[in-house]
């Protein structure tokens, strides 16, 4: 454990705080050593926030004589070692900087003063220690071999684990113990942390030293994390994009970006998180109508060079009009982040349907599986694949229908089964052919629809593991298994769509029309389809709240996009 201090030493920091105090310059700070301690560990643990003890801490004045006093004394270490305990920036700050103190040194249980701060959430302290620290070693392991991040995780310290990770803490390392940090967060329970933890591509199948996978060690919410995990989407880096790229734009661009900006739109609440964007239910000022407002981080798509999914998610949303494809009103930028302004959708998406419900009847699925299939049909003769088809993409609107929504992995300008190359889709939602990486096509969306329908059905993606491994190693060779109780239609459908080699796919030469021809659909009529004559359940009406979620939690910087401005985004709507 990581709290015995040598009393001498605190003793010592009370006292020359003291004096410092008497000289007057300083805000009240507890007399008494014991009851400085108590008050600085009960009082700043928490991650990020100035603690009590923080607005005690002396004028910067002051701590100049103060560094003085401790480098007289010759007890730098174990000087800082009371300022990282007790959760005192400046002082840290100070002394890294004037003394220049080896900070990867081992105290107690060979902690350093790194594992010290991250234990108890000093995310402050930790960004001191790695920012001014000479060489602070950020992957130290003490006496049970944990490292900072272990520290971090097992007390489930979501910023300081963030830190870590992103200042390069190795998540793979195991304690004594064998636990990753993956181990620890689920552990704990704390399936936040496992979900952020997830997104930075941990080695899920490592086992501790009681064979336990961390999903094996977490309660149902870490699990159901895990399962979010393998049904989000995910994409190998993207092309850079050429100068002349950037600002070709295949509609109607508006340059006066003061039309339509944040202040157009109140934040009501959040609808739903993907990997890239966050999507929220906004209401446009002028004429209180609600739209989901995507918001994706610039910083974000540039660093991992996916500005070309966000601007072909814009392109093709643009210009696609359909009755079951979700409508783009408005796009807009700021400095910081991309806008998009979706009609709002208030049935949630089909996964969440199916989280809830387990599963549809045949008759159910067919309705959207209709839906979804003339989408897919107008897609495709654009010469557009979808590629990302899940439940979670697909949203209800006010009367239950169907729509296509998350136009970031969709490509344009594909003509065959084979031109599309990236690796890219959600894990559990993976064709063969994008898996062998032999170049892929319409026919993966005929796949894809196969998928959802077996889920909507069934319950479960096909051939679904909750190891990787197992997962991709099942999409090329499992066996699938489909319940009898299936009508010999619906296994039918199942099966052709299913198919392994695009070639021999349903949908494979006529596409859409290969599908809708099957007995399935027997009586089905698609003009019907398209005028939304299909009766899917009702969606139960929603009152939007009153109040909205401050605008600046939201749209961050508001300044207009300047240097960083993404050509070729704004769009108004005819
Ligand atoms: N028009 C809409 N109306 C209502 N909810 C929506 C709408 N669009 C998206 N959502 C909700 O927001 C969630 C995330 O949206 P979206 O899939 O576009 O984000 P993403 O970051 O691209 O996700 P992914 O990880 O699937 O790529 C959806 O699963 C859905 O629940």
């Amino acid at each position: 454990m990581l709290t015995h201090y040598p009393s001498a030493l605190i003793k010592q920091i009370s006292l020359t705080e003291e004096e410092t105090k008497s000289s007057s310059k300083m805000d009240s700070i507890a007399v008494d050593s014991e009851e400085y301690l108590g008050d600085s560990l009960c009082g700043s643990i928490s991650e990020g926030r100035d603690s009590i003890l923080i607005q005690k801490v002396p004028h910067l004045e002051c701590l100049q004589g103060l560094n003085q006093v401790l480098l007289s004394s010759n007890t730098i270490l174990d000087s800082l070692l009371k300022a990282v305990t007790s959760n005192n920036l400046e002082l840290c700050k100070s002394i890294l900087t004037s003394s220049h103190p080896d900070t990867n040194t081992k105290f107690e249980s060979n902690n350093t003063l790194l594992h010290l701060a991250a234990n108890f959430g000093y995310l402050k302290i930790c960004e001191i220690l790695l920012d001014y620290g000479e060489d602070t070693d950020i992957n130290a392991q003490n006496s049970e071999l944990s490292t900072p991040l272990h520290q971090a995780s097992s007390q489930g310290h979501l910023q300081v684990s963030q830190l870590l990770v992103r200042s390069g803490s190795d998540l793979n390392k195991k304690n004594i113990h064998g636990n990753t940090a993956l181990h620890l967060a689920a552990t704990s329970g704390n399936s936040t942390l496992v979900s952020w933890l997830l997104t930075r591509n941990p080695d899920i199948t490592l086992k501790n030293l009681d064979g336990k996978t961390a999903e094996e060690c977490g309660n149902d919410s870490v699990k159901k994390a895990f399962e979010r995990y393998l049904k989000r989407t995910i994409v190998s880096s993207g092309p850079s994009l050429s100068n002349s790229q950037k600002i070709i734009s295949r509609s109607k661009t508006v340059n006066n970006c003061e039309k339509i900006a944040p202040k157009c739109f109140l934040v009501l609440k959040e609808l739903g998180k993907g990997s890239f964007g966050e999507v929220f239910l906004v209401s446009k000022q002028d004429t209180n109508q609600l739209f989901a407002m995507k918001v994706l981080q610039k910083d974000k798509i540039i660093n991992q060079n996916l500005i070309k999914y966000a601007l072909t998610e814009r392109n093709v949303l643009s210009y696609m009009k359909h009755p079951f494809i979700v409508t783009l009103n408005f796009a807009f930028q700021t400095a910081d982040k991309l806008f998009l302004i979706l009609n709002f959708c208030p049935g949630g998406d089909l996964g969440r349907h199916l989280s809830i419900e387990k599963s549809f009847t045949e008759y159910r699925a067919r309705i959207y599986l209709c839906e979804i299939i003339l989408a897919l049909e107008e897609l495709h003769k654009h010469n557009i694949i979808f590629r990302d088809l899940k439940p979670d993409n697909i949203v209800l609107d006010e009367d239950g229908h169907a729509l296509l929504t998350d136009f970031g992995l969709s490509k344009e300008k594909v003509f065959d089964n084979y031109q599309a190359r990236s690796f890219c889709g959600s894990l559990a939602y993976l064709a063969p052919e994008v898996i062998r990486r032999q170049g892929h096509g319409k026919a993966v969306d005929w796949y894809l629809l196969g998928v959802v329908f077996y889920e909507m059905v069934i319950g479960k993606p096909p051939y679904f593991s909750m190891d990787k491994n197992e997962l991709i190693n099942n999409i090329q060779r499992g066996k699938l298994k489909i319940p009898s109780s299936l009508s010999s239609e619906a296994k039918e459908l199942i099966i052709d769509l299913l198919q392994r080699d695009p070639a021999k796919r349903l949908g494979a030469v006529r596409d859409a029309e290969e599908i809708k021809q099957h007995r399935f659909f027997k009586g089905i009529d698609w003009d019907s389809v398209y005028r939304r004559e299909l009766c899917p359940p009702k969606i139960p009406k929603i009152n939007p709240p009153k109040t909205g979620i401050p605008a600046e939690d939201i749209y961050g910087n508001f300044y207009p996009a300047d240097s960083n401005r993404i050509l070729g985004w704004t769009f108004i709507s005819d």
